[in-house]
């Protein structure tokens, strides 16, 4: 019998950020980027949540989180989205200052890595509302590996007055 090979899919999730232009229409089209990705599949993705903005003044955000199903390694799961960030016309200028797009990186599967570009789970995730509430929303079970606590208790920990459902 003749199997055909499948490379390994593993499930990631990420979480998506803007503040600057047409934050709804920039989200989605990122989204559909990363669908048009060789090797990235959209799993499953969650509302979109108006959300005060963390560090310098600016205007509020607009954040929402996606689980994707992946053939490819963490690494290139980065490459590729920043070169989605640059598509959309990010400029790297202020510590956490305002942006049209970001993306991060925020789980792959149960792995735990300390890389100098890249640090998995992303390091401030559990202490950050703007994406514990979309992520709770579609992945609430999801169990961080550091902590070994699941995103639905992570949640509780956290204010999330000034997360709002669009
Ligand atoms: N899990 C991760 N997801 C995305 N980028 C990461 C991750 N870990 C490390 N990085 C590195 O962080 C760099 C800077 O990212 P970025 O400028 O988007 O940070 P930021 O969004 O301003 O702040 P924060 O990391 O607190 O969200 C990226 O070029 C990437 O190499
Ligand atoms: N509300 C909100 N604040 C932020 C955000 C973000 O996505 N949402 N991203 C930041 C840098 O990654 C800094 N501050």
């Amino acid at each position: 019998m003749l199997l055909k090979y499948h490379p390994q899919t593993v499930k990631a999730a990420i979480s998506l950020g803007s503040n600057l232009g047409n934050c709804q229409a920039t989200l989605a089209g990122a989204l559909t980027a990363l669908e048009q990705t060789s090797g990235i599949t959209i799993q499953t993705q969650s509302s979109w949540y108006q959300t005060k903005a963390i560090g310098p003044t600016q205007p509020d955000y607009l954040n929402g989180c996606a689980t994707l199903l992946v053939e490819i390694s963490p690494q290139a799961l980065l490459e590729n989205l920043l070169t989605i960030e640059q598509q959309f016309g990010r400029v790297r200028q202020e510590h956490w200052g305002p942006r049209t797009l970001d993306l991060d990186l925020l789980l792959y599967d149960d792995l735990i890595l300390h890389e100098p570009n890249l640090q998995i789970p992303h390091p401030r995730m559990a202490e950050r509302a703007f994406v514990l509430v979309p992520l709770a929303e579609i992945a609430p079970n999801w169990r961080d590996p550091i902590s070994k606590r699941i995103i639905q208790d992570l949640l509780l920990e956290v204010d999330t007055c000034d997360v709002h459902l669009l």
